[in-house]
């Protein structure tokens, strides 16, 4: 199948400095494609290029088969976008907010009923049509705001952290909501914080200071990114041992994680030396997202730093 996104080399520069260097990717139809890093490493002007609001300094790409060059109106005409701030009219009922969106889209007025019914009931609004959106919780803003910016019935959808500042049980039902979506065939590119979440995607993509550092799914991105043994430690004063730790020849990362240390090991034959020389409580574990990320930016830091 035709991938419904792709970059060759993307870049975003700003003045002297590059927010997206490089960023060559496919998005296939029916993922929901995580986008991950930390603040500031270029998710949401990634997002912006691929919706054809902001032009890209260099390299290339499509969405839909639209050139992010040169057909960027069709691009916007043909996806969904709610960015981190999405606006809805608080003093307009839910239905309303979606009427007036529907007019914004041009959708012919004989259609709009029967969308905004879809719409009402994917999104589990149903019941709330009449309520003031100044009156909604955060979780309830978001799935109408996620309506509105399905009016269009786009074929792809970009959602720039849709979930935060709403409760974890608001997250996890916002997030069933667009893995059914994109199980009915519409793709979903959605940034996240949220290692819960980014664990419900498809795909991953991560990126630092501007850089691809890592895409796949996320079990082979926690079988295939970490090279050796991981290992939680419990030592009465974490922070004090990080360094021995971390300076043992058989380890090779070591992190905190609450009041444990994370410690991935060359091998796992190195287990017993390491609890002998530290006298903590030594376990193999699975990794997280979060073992992942932190062992990819560190490698990245290293490399950089010429170590
Ligand atoms: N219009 C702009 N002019 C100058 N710098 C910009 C502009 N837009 C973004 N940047 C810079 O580019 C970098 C990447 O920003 P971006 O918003 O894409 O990051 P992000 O990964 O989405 O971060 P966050 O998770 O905080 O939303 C930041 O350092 C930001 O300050």
């Amino acid at each position: 199948m035709k991938p419904v996104v792709v970059t060759r080399g993307l870049t975003r520069v700003f003045g002297d400095f590059t927010a997206v260097d490089g960023l060559t990717m496919e998005i296939r139809p029916g993922e929901v494609f995580g986008l991950l890093g930390p603040n500031g490493a270029g998710k949401s002007t990634v997002i912006r290029m691929l919706c054809g609001i902001l032009t890209p300094t260099s390299g290339s790409g499509e969405v839909l088969g639209y050139d992010l060059f040169r057909e960027s109106e069709k691009i916007k005409k043909r996806i969904g976008y709610m960015s981190q701030k999405f606006s809805l009219y608080e003093d307009l009922t839910v239905r309303e907010n979606l009427e007036f969106y529907a007019g914004v889209y041009g959708i012919p007025r004989r259609e709009r009923e029967e969308r905004i019914c879809r719409l009402v009931t994917l999104a589990g609004l149903a019941g709330r049509e009449r309520e003031l959106v100044g009156h909604l919780s955060g979780g309830w803003r978001q799935r109408l705001a996620l309506s509105c910016a399905l009016i269009g019935e786009p074929a792809m959808v970009f959602l720039d952290e849709p979930t935060s500042g709403v409760s974890p049980t608001a997250r996890r039902e916002f997030f069933a909501i667009i893995r059914g979506l994109a199980a009915a065939g519409t793709t979903v590119l959605v940034t996240t914080h949220f290692m819960d979440e980014a664990e419900r995607c498809t795909r991953i993509a991560f990126l630092s200071e501007g850089k691809l550092l890592a895409l796949d799914a996320p079990g082979r991105l926690k079988e295939n990114v970490l090279d050796g043994c991981l290992v939680e430690l419990e030592v009465p004063d974490p922070v004090e041992r990080m360094r021995d730790v971390e300076a043992l020849e058989y380890v090779k990362e070591c992190s905190l994680h609450g009041r444990l240390l994370h410690v991935l090991l060359a091998g796992e034959e190195y287990l017993g030396m390491l609890s002998r020389f530290t006298g903590g409580r030594v376990n193999r574990i699975t990794p997280s997202l979060d073992d992942v990320f932190v062992a990819l930016a560190r490698r990245r830091r290293r490399k950089e730093g010429g170590l």
